[in-house]
């Protein structure tokens, strides 16, 4: 057997970015969000990048493998990306996952870090073997454009807090400086996603939901619709709404969403996979969720069941490999393929765009994702751009990224200064509502 190249050295360094004070069933986005940076050298000199959410769990699980990655050969990329998925050192790791005040990300969970290694790897391996990661998942690369939509959140006012949100700054384009100010009723997130829709193109949109009551939420979406007859418009209230009041709201706006998102989950004694399941049949509207099955077990519930169409396979969540093995699944089943977000960099805006070029068939729905938020913090030197609300890939070996570790150290910095490491929602919005705990059936402003 040849040899290839050894990984000589991982890193592991958490960094920090600004973010608007975005709602959602969680609460409100701190002004900070945190994330995990893997960096691998290999001894031909090549540095791969992967990235995860930023949970202190994630960020010992890296620390805690990296005597199990230094060494190994790239060509083992299969096995050490099984091996770290043991369940072993996944319950080592997984213990806190109970607490997280995000329910529907599981930010803390061990995947999250397994996923950035796997990337990481990828990235070698694709600069070794003069390839696009894309090329070396699944099917291979199906497409050099991948379509993404415009994520859209109602903003509660920063200056009713004292937390370090940004004025944003006029001047520039209207985006910049409108994403981090209020906008809680609808023709603000109407002028949200004109402004967005300017500069990236999106030719789709999804709303966050689950904050206001959800016949507002409804209104919001018809006023999206009706200001953009060509775009597919969704809603995902993040399973707050009970199986009665999703099919009540769905039927409304039945004739104009192509999906729509979790709109409901547990209640009564019945599972989050029984009332989708009983949603989709009284309404006959396609079901996404990145809430009831996210992974290979939730998935095979959830598909007996007849409860989802479009499963949003964040590759954070399942590795890229696998995220795009899912990908295949739907394209041979006749499922739709989605992909979930979260804050992110421009490393994991890389990471869904090889995703997305690899994922095979028609039925591909735009991906998310949060960068248009985050649009300006870079940490590598030529993020990806979001144009005609298409992600172009670069015909680059690898990821096709390469760090600046001059934004990267300053990046880190920031996560050393700031409080708050983990993601706590309801820190914002106690500056709202006093006292405001979470409640997963309730949307964030009814207290
Ligand atoms: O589709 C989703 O459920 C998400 O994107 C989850 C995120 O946590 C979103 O709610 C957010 O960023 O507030
Ligand atoms: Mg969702």
């Amino acid at each position: 057997m040849s040899d290839t190249p050894v990984i000589t050295q991982m890193r592991v360094i958490p960094v920090a970015g600004h973010d608007s004070m975005l709602l959602n069933i969680g609460g409100a986005h701190n002004c900070y969000f945190t994330r995990v940076l893997v960096v691998l050298t290999d001894s031909l000199g090549h540095t791969g990048v992967g990235e995860s959410p930023g949970s202190t769990t994630v960020l010992n699980y890296l620390q805690a493998a990296i005597p199990q990655v230094e060494g190994q050969e790239l060509k083992r990329l299969n096995s050490l990306v099984t091996a770290l998925y043991t369940a072993k050192t996944r319950d080592a790791f997984s213990e806190v996952s109970d607490t997280i005040h995000v329910p529907q990300v599981n930010p803390e969970k061990h995947y999250n870090a397994v996923a950035a290694i796997e990337a990481a790897m990828l990235d070698l391996l694709g600069q070794f073997l003069d390839l696009p990661v894309a090329e070396l998942l699944g099917p291979g690369k199906q497409r050099d454009q991948v379509p993404v939509l415009g994520y859209l959140f109602y903003i509660a006012d920063r200056t009713k807090t004292d937390m370090d949100y940004l004025p944003g700054s006029r001047g520039g384009h209207d985006w910049y400086h409108l994403r981090h100010q209020a906008a809680m009723d609808i023709d603000s997130v109407v002028r949200l996603a004109e402004a967005a829709q300017d500069l990236y193109g999106f030719k789709d949109f999804k709303l966050k939901g689950g904050v206001h009551r959800g016949e507002y939420e409804i209104e919001t979406v018809k006023a999206l619709a009706h200001r953009f007859p060509q775009a597919r418009i969704t809603v995902d209230p993040n399973a707050c709404w009970s199986l009665e009041e999703a099919i009540a709201l769905g039927n409304q706006i039945k004739h104009l969403v192509p999906y729509i998102e979790d709109p409901c989950g547990a209640e009564h004694g019945f599972s989050g996979r029984e009332t989708l399941a009983e949603f989709r049949r009284a309404t006959n509207i396609p079901v996404a969720t990145n809430m009831i099955a996210n992974d290979w077990r939730q998935l095979r519930h959830a598909l007996e069941m007849n409860a989802i169409d479009i499963p949003l396979a964040d590759p954070h969540f399942w590795t890229m490999k696998n995220a795009v093995a899912v990908a295949q699944l739907c394209d041979e089943w006749g499922l739709t393929m989605g992909c979930h977000s979260n804050n992110h960099f421009d490393v994991s805006l890389a990471m869904i765009t090889h995703l997305g070029a690899a994922a095979p068939g028609e039925r591909v729905t735009p991906f998310d994702t949060h960068w248009l938020w985050q649009d300006g913090q870079r940490l590598t030197r030529e993020p990806f751009k979001i144009v005609d609300g298409n992600i172009r890939l670069p015909d680059k070996p690898g990821l096709g990224i390469e760090l600046d570790m001059e934004q990267v150290e300053k990046s880190h910095q920031l996560y050393q200064r700031i409080p708050n490491k983990d993601r706590n929602d309801a820190v914002g919005m106690q500056y709202l509502i006093k006292d405001w705990r979470f409640n997963g059936k309730r949307p964030t402003l009814l207290r």
